[in-house]
Order: structure tokens, then sequence, then C-alpha cells
């Protein structure tokens, strides 16, 4: 394992943020009708809009951005932020994101002149030296991706395979409420859709400032996301999802202590433990509970399953039960089999073949192992046109 650290000291805020001030609440249109379309044919003004690049995309200006000591086979960019683990960063540029980490706002980019290692801005902050490491925790830095899927290929070659093409894609430390409202909006959902579900949830935080076309937000405290309604959420298009919602922030807010500290408490205790905890709040399930568990409560070998892991399971690690429909005790078994194989940071094995099956990876992958075939089968064929044998030209 290894710790990253910054090399480099931090400019002052950029010229570019425009912050406006915090929204009251409520802050929902009045008149809108109710269904899930208006979330997505009308988006509220932080949603998603063409990305532009505020910042050159050319070197970045060593005295405004400062290298992460992580090189990109440690953080990838486009394989960390736009996967399914957070929905609360923005492309706004050339191989880079913003988003907040608590009330730091900041950018990361690949430096193409620096083999992809990663840099860092930062917008806004109200103390430099804090947002330094809140990055670093929030990126879980310390934990070295080289030496984990290191011992995840030794043990599993279509693993190896994979981490060939897809190198960098790390497990986040996120903070758990914003983790767990962001999952609350996952269920039976897109990431387009949960992106705009979170997006509108986010505007109710303290505003950070815009860059590019975006408007970034602390993530709300427990308090203000108490001060929306479900049916304000309803009409917002979130369905059925907007009762779990509000029943979850009612039951944190009831927690003894406080519900962000009910959720901090469980980074220490046994994943078991944290998933039945979890499960007692409206709208956590098994799959959400492990998702939250793994990209918030350092539970490295929470495995989330759903049909599209249950597929992966059954055609690498439990071929005899390939077929059958998968259930709440087949998850636990499938759960127990990624354990197996890849120990504890299982999860974040779990998170590599997850992505691999997401549409643009998946294109990538087939791409890359059909110009392998093919460039293998050329090969053959060239020993054969040595031995005076005859080539048919492939096609391509
Ligand atoms: N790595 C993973 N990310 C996810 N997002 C989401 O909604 N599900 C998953 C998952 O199973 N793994």
């Amino acid at each position: 394992m290894k710790r990253a650290r910054l090399t480099m000291p931090l400019s002052g805020d950029s010229a570019t943020i425009k912050p406006s001030p915090p929204h009251p609440l409520p802050l929902l249109p009045p008149t809108p009708p109710q269904t899930a379309q208006v979330l997505l044919k009308k988006p509220r003004r932080a949603i998603l809009k063409r990305p532009t690049a505020l910042f050159s995309t050319a070197a970045p200006d060593s005295s405004t951005w400062a290298p992460l000591n992580l090189s990109q086979s440690e953080l990838s960019l486009p394989l960390t932020f736009p996967t399914g683990q957070t929905f609360r960063w923005r492309q706004t540029g050339h191989l880079q994101y913003t988003g907040s980490v608590g009330p730091h706002l900041i950018s990361l980019k690949h430096h193409d002149d620096d083999n992809g290692g990663v840099y860092y801005h930062v917008h806004r902050t109200p103390s430099h030296s804090d947002a330094e490491s809140a990055l670093l925790d929030f990126l879980n830095a310390e934990v070295s991706l080289a030496d984990l899927w290191r011992e995840f290929s030794a043990s599993d070659p279509r693993f190896a395979e994979l981490a060939q093409q897809l190198r960098g894609a790390r497990v986040l430390r996120q903070d758990p409420l914003e983790c767990l409202i962001q999952f609350l909006c996952s269920s039976n959902n897109n990431i387009g859709r949960i992106t705009k579900m979170v997006n509108f949830l986010s505007s109710l935080g303290e505003c950070l400032g815009t860059v590019g076309d975006f408007e970034f937000h602390e993530f709300p405290t427990l308090e203000r996301l108490a001060g929306v309604t479900e049916q304000q959420l309803r009409e917002a298009g979130f369905g059925y999802r907007a009762k779990y919602i509000t029943g979850t922030v009612d039951a944190l807010q009831s927690k003894p202590g406080g519900g962000s500290e009910w959720l901090a408490s469980m980074r220490k205790l046994n994943l078991p433990v944290v998933i039945d905890a979890l499960s007692t709040l409206p709208g956590v399930g098994p799959k959400v509970a492990a998702c939250i568990a793994l990209f918030s409560l350092d539970q490295h070998h929470a495995i989330p399953v759903d049909t599209h892991v249950w597929q992966i399971a059954t055609r690498y690690l439990l071929p005899e039960l390939a077929g059958t429909r998968l259930t709440r005790k087949l998850c636990g078994r499938v759960a127990d089999a990624f354990v197996m194989k890849y120990g504890k940071y299982a999860g974040w094995a779990q998170t590599l073949l997850f992505i691999a099956e997401l549409p643009p990876q998946k294109a990538l992958v087939s791409l890359n192992s059909r110009s392998s075939e093919e460039s293998e089968s050329l090969k053959g064929k060239d020993k054969k046109a040595k031995k005076g044998e005859a080539v048919v030209a492939l096609k391509s």
C-alpha cells in the first residue's frame, strides 16, 4: 500500500468562480406535471449541459494545478467518476472532472505530458490544507490499486486481461450521507436519470460556484434535506423513491447523537452489522446497502449484487448456477464467491468487473480483444505464409 503525497503548493481560488447565494427552501418549481419526464425533459439549472473546458486543456498551469502523487494506473478519472459510484462529478474539460468534496470545490485532470498523471485544482475552499487532505481521503489514496490488482490478477486471468485494458478504476471513499442519498436514487434507475435526481437534491446544499456550464453545491445537510417534502420530490419525478428519501432523512434525524454520526460510526463495524443497520432505513435493500458500505464505509469486501453482477458471477465464478434465478439467499452466495476469489478487498475487484460491463467499457474491451484475436490470427497466417501456405486476407 502507498500513501499519495501532494507535491506542489496550491494557488488561491480560481477567478472563474461565480458563487451564488444558498437556495431558500423549498426549491421546486410550483406547477410541473407529476411524471419523471419533468425531470428528464425540463432540467433545472444545475442539470447536465454540454461540458465546456473553462481551463486550458493543454498542459496545466503549474501555478494553479498541482500534481497528485497518483499515476493514471492508480486513478483513471473516466473509469472512476462517471461509472456508477458517484453521480455528483461533472466532466468539465478534456479528461477533466469537477466536483465537491465536503465544502471544497475541486477539479481533477489527467496531464497529457506527464503519462496521464493526475493534477488537481482547488477552486474554492475554506482551507487549502484541509482541501488537500479531504481530497486524498475521498480518493482512498492510501490504497495501492497496483498492489491490489496484482493480487487479483494472479488468481484470475480474466481479471488480469481486463486490468490491462481498464487501468485505474478506483473505489472512492465518499461521505456516507451523500453516498446513501445517491444510492436511494439509484434503485431501478439508469446513470443519466440518477444524475438528474441527485443534482436536484444537491442543489439544496450551499452553492460553491460554477465551472464551465455547471453549478456545484456542497451536499446538503440532513437539516436541509428535511426541508423537501415527499410531494415535492414526486412532482420532480422521483416516483416511489420520494418516500424512501424523506423516510430515510426522518429516520436519520431521529438517531440519538445525529444521523451523520450514526452513519460514520459504521466505518468501524463489521460488514454484516453494517448491512443490517443500513437495511433498517426505508428503501435500503441488500444491493444499495452494499454500495453504501463499499463506497463510503470502508467495507472493502462488500459486494453489491444485482442482475448484472449475477450474470458476471454465473459466467465466471459460479457457473453451476447459470440459468437459475437470483434470490436473496443466492446474493449471499455470490458475495461469498467474490470474497473467496479476491479476498478482503473483493469489492474493489467487483468494481472493475462491474465497470467492464458498462456499455462504453464493454465496447472498448471487445474492440481490443477482437483486434488481439485478429493480430494473433495474422501472426499464425504469417507463419503459414513463410512456410508457403495460402494466406486469406482478413476483413477488418
Ligand atoms: N462498482 C459498482 N458500481 C455500482 N453502481 C451501481 O449502481 N451498482 C454498482 C455495482 O454493483 N458496482
